[in-house]
């Protein structure tokens, strides 16, 4: 891929592309990425944005797809030079049975790579999960981790289970000879949760707040932290990633790298009110307004319904036993690995990603949502 930094020669593949965090990296390529003469969009899901990016000077060549079909996959990858692979069924909320989640997750990611080895493309970067780790199906606590914290990553959830097969699967996959005999470089990103313009779990605890009068009910103690990351920084990190996989094919390919920046640790709750507070809602009680057996009793509750009403309705509530659990344990990282190997500093302070997702919510009040 070796190319004059000023010449756009190369072509990108964004699968995911018009997801919550695949807009981000799309944009961010467009803004960041002077070497791209054609950013290929592939998703289920075409968004209606794609066309106001089709007058720079960049191609953007919106593919509809799916990744569970390896010949659309393999016509999508076919003469790029990096494929970004952020596609995927995000679910912990039973909206996907685990047959799909497996196919989309799994089988797809398989699809990506095959698509790379039999088309020449030679460098893969995979959106992967910090739920890849943790927190386990034990309620370990994973405090300021990094990658190389010994954890006893053991899962049941569909959604993980995936995530940890997949990136399993890519990192594997890194050395094998691709079309052409020369190696496939690949790499896998974990962000921790995600946060910014366009998060949907955002939207889901706004909307129930103004459902209770501008009130969110404390569920979690505040002393469970959990790590989050603006998806600008997210989006930084794969663009970073993808520039510098070439030149140091021999330190970054067949690794991992957890992706956060300097947003707080705290609870998931209270970090989100730090967006949802100055928009009008208050988070009742300083203490779970319930006790825990109640709240996994509720939740099992919900789960029994949505299994009951299935064949009606998808009765999808934030509250459900995996929620709970993954709520309720401390999961935070510490790292400088992803500095260290390929010069990652988040693009966005603290600042400047609180004011930007309040700034969106803020949006939201008029929104449909
Ligand atoms: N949201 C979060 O907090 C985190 C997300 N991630 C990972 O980041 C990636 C993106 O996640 P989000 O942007 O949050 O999800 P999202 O649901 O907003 O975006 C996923 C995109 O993939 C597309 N997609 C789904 N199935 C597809 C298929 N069969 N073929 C082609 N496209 C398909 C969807 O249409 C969507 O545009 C995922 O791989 C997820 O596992 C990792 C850590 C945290
Ligand atoms: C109802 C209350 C118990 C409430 O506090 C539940 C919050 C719950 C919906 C979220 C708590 C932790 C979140 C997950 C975490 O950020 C890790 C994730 C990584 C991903 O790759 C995808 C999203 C998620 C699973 C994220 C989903 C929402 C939570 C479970």
């Amino acid at each position: 891929m070796a190319e004059s930094a000023q010449v756009p020669t190369l072509v990108y593949l964004v699968t995911g592309g018009c997801g919550f965090l695949g807009e981000h990296i799309v944009r961010m390529l467009l803004e960041r990425e002077p070497r791209l003469r054609e950013l290929r969009v592939f998703d289920l899901h075409l968004s209606s944005w794609l066309e106001e990016l089709k007058t720079g000077p960049v191609q953007v060549t919106a593919i509809q797809g799916d990744v569970t079909q390896a010949h659309e996959v393999a016509a999508a990858v076919a003469g790029s030079h990096v494929v970004i692979h952020t596609a995927g069924l995000v679910d912990v909320f039973g909206k996907a049975s685990p047959k799909t989640i497996h196919k989309v997750n799994v089988q797809g990611t398989q699809n990506v790579i095959e698509a790379c080895i039999r088309t020449g493309t030679q460098f893969l970067v995979y959106t992967s999960s910090m739920e890849v780790v943790g927190p386990n199906i034990k309620g370990h606590p994973f405090y300021r981790g990094n990658e190389d914290t010994p954890y006893e990553a053991v899962h049941r959830h569909p959604y993980p289970c995936s995530k940890a097969l997949a990136e399993q699967l890519v990192l594997e996959a890194n050395g094998r000879k691709v079309n052409g005999g020369l190696p496939l470089v690949t790499c896998a990103l974990r962000p921790t949760g995600i946060y910014g313009e366009g998060h949907q779990v955002m939207r889901d605890f706004y909307n129930q707040g103004l459902r209770f009068g501008g009130r969110l009910f404390r569920a979690v103690p505040a002393s469970v932290e959990h790590g989050r990351v603006y998806v600008g920084n997210v989006a930084w990190m794969h663009v970073l990633v993808a520039r510098e996989l070439e030149q140091r094919a021999a330190l970054m390919g067949g690794q991992v790298y957890f992706c956060y920046d300097k947003s707080p640790y705290k609870s998931y709750e209270d970090f989100n009110m730090e967006f949802l507070g100055p928009c009008g809602l208050r988070l009742i009680g300083t203490h779970p307004l319930l006790p825990y057996w109640l709240l996994l009793l509720l939740a099992t509750l919900n789960a029994l319904l949505q299994w009951l009403l299935r064949p009606l309705v998808l009765y999808t509530p934030l509250l459900n036993p995996y929620t709970l659990a993954v709520a309720n344990t401390t999961f935070t990282v510490s790292t400088n690995k992803a500095q260290r190997h390929f010069g990652y500093k988040p693009l966005f302070s603290w600042e400047e990603s609180k004011a930007r997702t309040i700034h969106w919510v803020q949006a939201l009040e008029g929104s449909a949502w």
